[in-house]
């Protein structure tokens, strides 16, 4: 657990055939517990549509370690998102069906049966040739990446460099409320935003959108990092965000946001978790001529995909960005879009900052493994203040 985790990996995408896989006795290791557990239970869909397809099974494959960097996770707790909700009904099913690796769809010679949950917490049973920094046991966190199985399920095969310890203050449940979320907010607001625990003192951040997720976690990130805050949210959020820090609450049902937004200090970044028109207004808000950006994580790229396909609708989406690049530009502001981007480096420096107090789980509502269509239910309806997660099974804190 102490070993620095740079240079670790040997990124050696080397398939081990089986006879490969008994040629050594750490592969041995991990084969012979795949052959002894052949299926595990889990919630899967067959096909894409609503909570109907949602089918418990106690015979779904179980994972397999097809590269030496995986590790084998065996889930304590998966968290919702709004993702798999839109991924249930076949949202982004084009581009994941590409990034998808041929090695884990062999059998079926689709995506289904199709497990979802992209957060995890849980525990190393199996480590690949290659994995360093992890061993066996091993308490663990981690978003999982769209196009692989995901954590509604016994167990889970990740990559080492998507897998980060977990944070020693946090339960399972409370883990599994912030990898994919916190890897989201990290890759918009630090990775295309510019943002840092070093720059980012008094800057002012507008979020719009701060009670769910994504917000409720950034919210608490720029606060740990000196920014000043302002949230876009509804009237009845408004307390609840205070106490995770932020400076300034603006109640999006009580009128137009852009017009009480507009009379206060403009803005070095803006995180857009809402989309629709709010780009229309938002831009106007930033300074001008100092670097300042406007990046959204409401993107059309993967509708575009799925409705034009990969070609077409990656055309389409470069079009599409690069003409609000250039029209923004020209007034002085950067504008961005923002996704998702799985990484344990990320969630190791959110850990730290967890385990010191400056950033806490936001759990809104927990449900057992048995009632996965209701915690989808829950997701669905909206008006999320935090995160929605599923016990899979009990261990570590949570026994
Ligand atoms: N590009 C990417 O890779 C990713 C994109 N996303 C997207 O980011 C967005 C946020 O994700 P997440 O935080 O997980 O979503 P949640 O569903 O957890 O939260 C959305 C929040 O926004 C609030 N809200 C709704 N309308 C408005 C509005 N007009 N102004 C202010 N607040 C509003 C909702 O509460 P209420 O309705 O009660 O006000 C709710 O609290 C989603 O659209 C998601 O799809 C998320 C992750 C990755």
């Amino acid at each position: 657990m102490g070993s620095v985790r740079h240079g670790v990996f040997r990124r050696s995408w080397v398939h081990l055939s089986t006879s490969q896989c008994v040629s050594t006795s750490v592969s041995r290791r991990f084969c012979a517990s795949s052959r002894q557990m052949s299926v595990m239970p889990a919630w899967v869909i067959d096909n894409y549509g609503n909570n109907d397809v949602l089918r418990f099974t106690k015979n779904a494959s179980f994972p397999v370690i097809n590269y030496p960097n995986e590790v084998i996770v065996k889930v304590f707790a998966a968290g919702l998102n709004p993702l798999d909700v839109s991924m249930r009904g076949g949202y982004g099913a084009a581009t994941m069906s590409m990034q998808r690796d041929p090695l884990n769809i062999k059998q079926s010679g689709s995506e289904f049966p199709l497990i979802l949950g992209r957060d995890v917490s849980g525990v190393i049973m199996e480590c690949g040739l290659d994995v360093k920094y992890f061993r066996e046991r091993d308490e663990v966190w981690a978003a999982i990446p769209s196009w692989k199985q995901g954590s509604l399920a016994e167990f889970v095969v990740l990559s080492g460099n998507e897998v980060s310890h977990k944070p020693k203050s946090l339960s399972h449940t409370e883990a599994a409320a912030i990898p994919y979320v916190a890897t989201t907010a990290w890759s918009a607001l630090v990775n295309t935003g510019g943002l840092s625990k070093d720059n980012c003192a008094k800057k002012r951040i507008l979020i719009l959108g701060g009670s769910g997720g994504v917000g409720t976690f950034a919210i608490q990130m720029l606060k740990a990092w000196g920014a000043h805050v302002t949230v876009t949210c509804s009237q009845n959020a408004e307390q609840f965000l205070r106490g995770l820090g932020a400076d300034h609450v603006v109640d999006y049902t009580a009128g137009p946001v852009e017009e009480p937004l507009s009379a206060v200090e403009k803005f070095d970044l803006i995180l857009d978790n809402v989309g629709g028109d709010t780009e229309h207004w938002a831009l106007n808000l930033l300074k001008p001529w100092s670097g300042a950006k406007y990046v959204t994580l409401v993107t059309p790229f993967l509708q575009n995909t799925d409705r034009m396909g990969i070609a077409d609708g990656m055309m389409k989406t470069a079009a599409t960005v690069g003409s609000k690049v250039v029209k923004h530009l020209v007034k002085g502001v950067h504008y961005r879009w923002g996704f998702f981007a799985p990484s344990g480096p990320a969630l190791d420096e959110i850990r730290e900052m967890v385990d010191a107090g400056q950033i806490r789980p936001v759990v809104e509502e927990t449900f057992s493994f048995s009632q996965v269509p209701q915690a989808f239910e829950k997701v669905e309806k909206g008006h999320a203040r935090g995160k929605t997660v599923v016990q899979i099974s009990k261990g570590g804190a949570d026994v």
